[in-house]
């Protein structure tokens, strides 16, 4: 078993010079992206994929940064590929993607549902669900916007990659020291305050051998700035094939490209 991440954008919402937060995970030469926002379809072209090379589509929450790129996902698969994506997301929140986001592009007669473009697979909560061969994921409920629901991911037990979350101590405390997670790629805001996700200072102090462990995604143009400012915690690189189970603790990338 040999997994891989990719992002195809490490950028926060509004960022400009860096494409919205999504990833691709390979596994074993099957490949998962995990969300889709409005600048993924640009990204996997530019990186060579078409939409028809993705086995599964897993989702964090409905943001335009995470869902925007969808509309396009769902018609190029139906009028181009001819076949239904695997969709994966919270139970919680297929009603929602459909009612409040995508009915208005893609339904064309009334009885059009989100199942007449996906094959749609809810997964519970606090439990793990087989995604691809070697691949599984636990769903964990993360606080971001008061009353809208999101979920981080803990991929294989080890490997937790955050939705957007607000900083949350005691969960990342509970993930390394009782869970024995290994690689945190959290989404970072640069600048305080941490109001809907966590930010830069706030994580700074987190244990030395948390920070250790964490590699920071979701943030603005300006990180740059920021370089040599993180203490132990590294920056995700955009575009740049990660090699998750070399991931180690003592902040070594795992880096093959
Ligand atoms: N209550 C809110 C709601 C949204 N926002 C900003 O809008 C962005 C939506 O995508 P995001 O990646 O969740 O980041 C959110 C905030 O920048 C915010 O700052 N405060
Ligand atoms: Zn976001
Ligand atoms: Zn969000």
């Amino acid at each position: 078993m040999d997994l891989k991440i990719q992002m195809l954008g490490t950028g926060s919402a509004f960022a400009k010079v860096f494409n919205n937060n999504n990833a691709l995970l390979t596994v074993d030469g099957l490949t998962l992206l995990v969300d889709c926002g409005i600048t993924a379809p640009k990204a996997l072209y530019e990186l060579g994929y078409s939409f028809n090379d993705l086995d599964a589509i897993l989702l964090t929450h409905i943001h335009a940064d995470h869902i925007g790129g969808l509309e396009e996902l769902a018609f190029q698969m139906k009028y181009i590929f001819g076949r239904k994506p695997i969709l994966f997301l919270a139970d919680t929140l297929v009603e929602t993607l459909w009612e409040h986001s995508l009915k208005g592009g893609l339904q064309q007669d009334e009885t059009e549902t989100l199942h007449d473009f996906f094959d749609v697979r809810p997964l519970s909560v606090g439990q793990p669900h087989d995604l691809l061969p070697g691949l599984h994921v636990e769903l964990i409920a993360t606080r971001h916007i008061p009353n809208k629901a999101n979920y981080s991911l803990l991929f294989n037990d080890f490997f937790f990659y955050s939705g957007d979350t607000v900083f949350d101590s005691d969960l990342l405390n509970s993930l390394v020291n009782d869970r024995d997670v290994r690689v945190i790629f959290h989404d970072c805001q640069l600048h305080p305050p941490g109001v809907v996700h966590a930010c830069l200072s706030q994580l700074l102090t987190l244990p030395k051998a948390i920070q250790e462990r964490v590699f920071l995604m979701h943030y603005g143009d300006d990180q740059p700035d920021f370089v040599g400012r993180t203490g132990p915690m590294k920056f995700v690189e955009q575009h740049r094939i990660y090699d998750v189970d070399q991931l180690t603790f003592a902040g070594q990338f795992g880096m093959i490209e």
